[in-house]
This record gives structure tokens, C-alpha cells and sequence, in this order.
């Protein structure tokens, strides 16, 4: 999937946070978005996954702009787009498996019940979280609930994945392991959009980079 943001301006509160922002990314590319606390990383991520929408400019997907898609194409572009929260975006008084099975009921309803079990079992299984499955989510450390998040994601089988602060909760040895995972996906043609300062994250996945400007931040409109 390639994603272009075209002269993406945007306010909080009179506050402009994006000046005419530009950037893109390719199929099977990663874009690394970073930037100091309060610079609009999170801003960005929620008009990428299009939950916000900008006071002006495009979000393009494969040439078509997001607020100009007919239903069909809208609804397809949901499908393939993986959505990875910062603080996951579990429903808490849902279980893990609930949880998991909310996007696969939304996007693949053609799917059989046993089918989509058994993709949440096998991500589950992954992330080491299937014994937590019949479990409400707030019963998750924030790590595993992270990892709970990515899972979420991931069911749809994405074509682009976007994550708002990917591993800052989770340890160092899942973080490993989620790096490679990102990169597998990569190589796959998966799309991502990672929104973080993370070394590891910028030095191993990122081809492109947007480096939100901290002036941005002070100018009042
Ligand atoms: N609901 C809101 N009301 C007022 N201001 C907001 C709101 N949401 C965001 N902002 C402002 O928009 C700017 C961008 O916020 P954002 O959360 O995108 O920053 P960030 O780069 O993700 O920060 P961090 O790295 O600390 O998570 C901040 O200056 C913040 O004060």
C-alpha cells in the first residue's frame, strides 16, 4: 500500500500543530515518524489511520484520498490497514479473545466462526497470550497488552500496519522479537507508519523519515 500525505494542515485549539506537511511511503517501505514530546507524533498517527481528519490536505492511498472514496473502497482500505494503539485500545471489560475477534467479525464476516478462532489462536500463541484468551483484558500487564494490541492488528492480515509508540511498553526480549516481526512484515510488502524516537526502531526498519519540526509546536495561528 503506498500512503501519501499531501500539504496535511492541522489545529488543536488554535494551535496550528501541521503546516502544509508533506510525506509518503511506499509499498513494503517503513516511514518513521518522530519528534519531541508534544510535536504531533500522535496527532499524525490518528490522521494516518484516518480517526482524525485534517483541517486541510489528503491522505492518499494508492492515489485515491481517503475523504473522497466510495463506500466500497473505503471499507476495503479499513481492512488492510492494521491500527496498533499506544495504550493498546483493548476493551477492558471484554476478553482477550472478545477483544480479538472485533475485527475479524467487523471485516471478514464471510469467514466461518472456526476459521476465525483459530487465527485468533494462532496469534495468541505467538505473543504468548493464549492463556489469558477467556480472560477480561485488564487483566494484561501493559506490555502484554501492547503485545495484545499488535495481535489485534495483525488478525486482519494488513497491508499496512500503523503503530503509535511501538515498544515502549514491552521488554527487551519481545522487543527483539517484535523488531523481526517487523521486518518479516516488511519484506512481506507490508507498509508501516511507526511513529517513535526509538534508535532501534529508526536504525533497523525506517527507509523514509518525517522529523515533526519543535517550532511547529510554539506557533499560534
Ligand atoms: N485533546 C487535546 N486538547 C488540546 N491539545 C491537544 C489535544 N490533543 C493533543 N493536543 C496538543 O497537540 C500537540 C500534539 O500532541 P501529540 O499527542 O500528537 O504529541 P506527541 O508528539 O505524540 O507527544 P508524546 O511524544 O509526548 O506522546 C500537543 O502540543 C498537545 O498539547
Amino acid at each position: 500500500m503506498h500512503i501519501e500525505f499531501k500539504n496535511i494542515s492541522h489545529s488543536v485549539k488554535n494551535r496550528a500543530i501541521f503546516s502544509d506537511l508533506n510525506a509518503q511511503v511506499g509499498t513494503g517501505k517503513c516511514l518513521v515518524v518522530s519528534g519531541r514530546s508534544g510535536c504531533g507524533k500522535t496527532l499524525f498517527f490518528s490522521i494516518a489511520s484516518d480517526i482524525i481528519r485534517p483541517d486541510s490536505g489528503q491522505v492518499v492511498i494508492n492515489g485515491s484520498a481517503v475523504n473522497q472514496m466510495h463506500a466500497q473502497d473505503y471499507a476495503e482500505f479499513r481492512r488492510n490497514l492494521g491500527v496498533v494503539f499506544q495504550l493498546s485500545g483493548l476493551i477492558s471489560n471484554l476478553t482477550l479473545e472478545e477483544n480479538l475477534m472485533l475485527p475479524l467479525n467487523r471485516h471478514f464476516k464471510e469467514l466461518d466462526k472456526g476459521e476465525k478462532l483459530r487465527r485468533v489462536n494462532s496469534l495468541a500463541k505467538e505473543f504468548s497470550l493464549q492463556h489469558y484468551l477467556a480472560q477480561r483484558t485488564e487483566m494484561l500487564s501493559s506490555g502484554q497488552a501492547s503485545l495484545a494490541g499488535l495481535a489485534r492488528a495483525l488478525l486482519l492480515k494488513p497491508k499496512a500496519v500503523i503503530w503509535d509508540a511501538p515498544m515502549t511498553e514491552i521488554d527487551e526480549q519481545w522487543g527483539l522479537y517484535v523488531l523481526n516481526l517487523l521486518v518479516r512484515l516488511k519484506e512481506q510488502g507490508t507498509t508501516l507508519i511507526l511513529c517513535s524516537n526509538r534508535k532501534e526502531v529508526i536504525n533497523q526498519l525506517a527507509d523514509e523519515q518525517l522529523e515533526l519540526n519543535e517550532m511547529l509546536c510554539y506557533s499560534e495561528l
